[in-house]
């Protein structure tokens, strides 16, 4: 019999090499991340408030708004998905019915963080934070409140931007003891990266690959030799096509025609198969669609 989603996960993060999960904001998206073949990927909570608000990322998704968005991306492919549940959008009870419904939607892990509501980017200045026993509280909540006991629990702290290196690890070891199974330090810059690791042994560590800057750009082995499990890399996929949009914005505002773009970009027949146009195909030719009524290209 083939391994759940949360089965696959919590085996690649007890692997040898780091899991690499690109960002993700909605299902096409995803279907790309599944089409490149990687084993995870992640949904940004930053990019889903972009795309879905066209606002920055300080708390204005409702836990719903989260929730739908992650669904809509885990039925899209098999690849287990991590999904950003910001503060938990409340207390402990909120956390468990968070919980329940990420788990219910088909996401394989979520994280987590100690910030107040509302919270923001773990990257910008002027956070907040819950005391650390009100976060464990809700750390235990998630825990109690999944069915899978695969799906991965991970608590994430904000405090070493406000409070330092050993204010973060104190918070983050007492999550541990409250059950998560990942940990996440936020926004760590080059000098606390080599002392993560050797304060958590035995804990999957997750190192946040975030568009700022903060945390240093390191390739996967390097990440791997400072003893981090499980990588994120946020936004960078919705960067990148931004910076290809506003490119042929600015094409057809000054030619006036596509022409010059279309080379360069996916071809119709690709973008299509990437949403699954082959299963389509074969659905219609199941269910008996008369073949000159089928779909084709
Ligand atoms: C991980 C994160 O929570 C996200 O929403 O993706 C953000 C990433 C980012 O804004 O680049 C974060 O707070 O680090």
């Amino acid at each position: 019999m083939s391994l759940t989603r949360t089965q696959r996960l919590r085996q690649a993060l007890a692997g040898e090499r780091a899991l690499m999960a690109p960002g993700v904001v909605d299902a096409m998206y995803a279907r790309l991340v599944s089409e490149a073949g990687f084993q995870a990927m992640y949904m940004t909570g930053a990019g889903t408030s972009a795309t879905r608000l066209g606002y920055p990322d300080v708390g204005l998704l409702t836990m719903t708004e989260m929730v739908d968005n992650a669904t809509r991306i885990a039925d899209a492919s098999d690849v287990p998905l991590i999904a950003d549940a910001d503060n938990g959008f409340g207390g402990p009870l909120n956390v468990r019915r968070a919980i329940q419904l990420y788990e219910r939607g088909g996401v394989a892990a979520v994280h987590l963080e100690d910030q107040v509501l509302p919270k923001r980017c773990g990257h910008l200045a002027g956070k907040q934070l819950i005391s650390a026993e009100d976060m464990v509280a809700k750390v235990k909540a998630a825990v109690d409140a999944r069915i899978d006991e695969n799906f991965v629990v991970i608590a994430r702290t904000d405090a070493l931007a406000l409070h330092g290196r050993n204010a973060a690890f104190d918070r983050a070891e007492m999550y541990r003891e409250a059950g998560a199974d990942v940990i996440f330090v936020e926004s760590p810059g080059p000098d606390d990266l080599p002392h993560i690791a050797p304060r958590f042994p035995g804990i999957p560590l997750l190192y946040n690959m975030a568009t700022s800057g903060k945390t240093p750009f390191l390739t996967r082995s390097e990440i791997e030799a400072l003893g981090f499990k499980l990588i994120i890399y946020p936004n960078w996929l919705l960067l990148s096509a931004c910076e290809a949009a506003r490119k042929t914005l600015e094409v057809l505002k000054t030619e006036e025609t596509i022409a010059s773009i279309a080379p360069n970009v996916m071809n119709f027949k690709e973008f299509f198969d990437m949403a699954r146009m082959p299963e389509i195909q074969e659905l219609e030719a199941r269910y008996g669609t008369p073949e000159e009524n089928r779909t084709t290209y």
